[in-house]
């Protein structure tokens, strides 16, 4: 640690500067791309007293805030909002009209901060950390180039760290026309300016099934074509079929099981190809197929790391067989989720602090302060569909592949006042997984309109591992849709 680190300033060193070689500076800790996970890593190091340098190749708040949850999430809002509105008698004469897409995209404008990066530019300023503006590639052992859009090169050398926070970006997979299509990525999906006529969107996981929600809700005839046989096939059955039918009864084609094979745009149009011999035709294409590391450009080379491939890391971020390389955030692949990088860039922060001053055991054990334990047992999940889906831990069949005794505790939460107050013919289901052995819950899924909120009561049991017996005596107030940790006890207890 630096003593002017200590003092709060960033504890720069800079060497030679000027020309294109901007010389080198020297820092504790370099952090590669200023996504949350990234801004979090740098706020736990400075926290600490260390210096930190930021590098960012775009915008200082990364995919999250222009590209995915923030503006995903205002598009899906006023939706989600409508569609409530609607199902509550002496509303829903008042709100039977078309969304008001103009008011929407502008209201997301606002959200994405109409893509510029002032404010969490200051942030960063405020937390003292150096924020360089360019491209960051590794060049050897604990040391950076930053390539700046004008070609400009500077070197930045880390006493301690270096933390890879690059996240990742749209996969699209390799067919046929895709290179005169000019898909739509979650990019798109996310900053669209105008609601196109028709939109095929390929891809049932939560992107698709989110934007999905949001263009069909604006305007667009959707059709979504899933691979798998049922919508987000990462989560119980049950939560891919509610929200299904539900984009079914919005308008929306939902089409399982088919896989397009290839793509073609002739002018405005755009052809999909189908496995199963059909066609579907738009004006635009959302491929939602998932996501790879930004890991292909990074200099990974120089440090005897593959390049384009995930960075596996142990428990405290840390890139394994290396003593100061961190992979923190979508990057490492553990959880693809903003909340779940920004609690790995705490661990990982934490464990960076201690290692720098020398604390000779870390607390690596399971739950301990340096351990990133909840990414195996306890990552809360919402999907803002309607019905929302919230879901903690694993699911039924991922509890029982991975040899626990358990059983599955399902309620229909149409039964729970609080639900049937919350919108007239509510429909959702909840199910809690007790693992057997340990009576203890291992995962919750709820399904259904206004569940998104109850999800951290549900993280709260499962990451405090805390017992039935003991839940028993946690009272839901009535009459709320809470009220179903009752109904879910009740059931368990026979
Ligand atoms: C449409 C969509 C909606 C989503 N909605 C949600 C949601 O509601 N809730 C949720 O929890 N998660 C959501 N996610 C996932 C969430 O966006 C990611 O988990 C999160 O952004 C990961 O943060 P990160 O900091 O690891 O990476 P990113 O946010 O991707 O940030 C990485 C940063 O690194 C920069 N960078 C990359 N390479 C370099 C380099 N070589 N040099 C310098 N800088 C570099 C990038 O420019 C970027 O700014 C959504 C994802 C998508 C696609
Ligand atoms: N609300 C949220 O928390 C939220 C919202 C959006 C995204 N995210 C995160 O972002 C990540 C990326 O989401 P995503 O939906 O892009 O990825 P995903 O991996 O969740 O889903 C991709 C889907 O595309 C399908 N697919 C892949 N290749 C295909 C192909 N060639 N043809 C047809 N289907 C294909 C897969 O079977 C899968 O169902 C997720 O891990 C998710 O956690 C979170």
């Amino acid at each position: 640690m630096t003593s002017s680190a200590n003092t709060g300033g960033t504890g720069e060193q800079s060497g030679r500067t000027g020309g294109t070689d901007g010389g080198t500076s020297e820092y504790d800790v370099v952090v590669l791309g200023a996504g949350p996970v990234g801004e979090n890593f740098a706020e736990r190091a400075r926290a600490a007293g260390l210096s930190v340098a930021v590098v960012e190749s775009e915008l200082v708040g990364g995919e999250c805030s222009y590209w995915a949850c923030m503006p995903s999430k205002a598009l899906l809002r006023p939706v989600i909002t409508q569609a409530d509105a609607r199902r509550v008698p002496g509303v829903r004469g008042q709100v039977e009209g078309p969304l008001d897409a103009e008011a929407v995209l502008a209201h997301r404008d606002a959200f994405a901060s109409q893509w510029k990066d002032d404010g969490q530019v200051q942030w960063l300023d405020g937390i003292g950390a150096r924020l360089y503006r360019g491209q960051g590639r590794l060049d050897g052992t604990r040391r950076v180039t930053v390539t700046a859009a004008d070609g400009a090169r500077r070197t930045l050398t880390a006493r301690h760290a270096v933390a890879v926070c690059t996240g990742s970006r749209a996969v699209l997979p390799q067919l046929p026309g895709m290179d005169g299509a000019r898909p739509w990525t979650s990019r798109e999906a996310t900053s669209a300016e105008s609601v196109p006529p028709r939109l095929a969107v390929v891809g049932g996981g939560v992107v698709g099934v989110e934007m999905a929600t949001a263009w069909q809700a604006l305007g667009s005839r959707v059709t979504l074509l899933a691979r798998d046989r049922g919508l987000l096939p990462r989560m119980e059955p049950f939560a891919g079929e509610l929200v299904a039918e539900s984009l079914r009864g919005a308008g929306a084609e939902v089409r399982l099981g088919v896989s397009v094979t290839s793509v073609h745009r002739e002018g405005g149009t755009v052809t999909l190809g189908l496995d199963d011999g059909g066609s579907v035709q738009a004006e635009e294409v959302l491929f939602a197929t998932g996501r790879a590391p930004r890991t292909e450009d990074l200099g990974l080379e120089t440090v005897g790391l593959e390049p384009g491939g995930w960075l596996d890391v142990d428990d405290s971020c840390r890139v394994h067989g290396f003593d100061w390389l961190y992979a923190v955030g979508d990057v490492n692949h553990r959880a693809l989720l903003t909340h779940q990088g920004k609690y790995q860039a705490r661990i990982a922060g934490a464990a960076l602090a201690a290692r720098a001053q020398g604390v000779p055991l870390l607390e690596s054990d399971p739950w301990g302060a340096h351990a990133a334990t909840a990414d195996h047992r306890a990552v809360p999940q919402v999907v803002f569909t309607d019905p929302e889906v919230a879901a903690v831990g694993p699911t039924l069949a991922e509890a029982e592949a991975a040899g626990h005794r358990v059983r599955a505790v399902d309620y229909d939460l149409s039964g729970v006042a609080g639900a049937a107050l919350f919108v007239d013919g509510y429909r959702g289901k909840a199910r809690m997984l007790v693992d057997l052995d340990r009576e203890v819950l291992l995962g919750v899924t709820f399904v259904g309109p206004g569940v998104g909120e109850l999800l951290q009561s549900a993280t709260l049991a499962v990451a405090g591992e805390i017992p039935v017996e003991r839940l028993w005596h946690a009272v839901p107030a009535y009459p709320t849709i809470s009220e179903v940790w009752l109904r879910l006890l009740e059931t368990y207890r026979g």
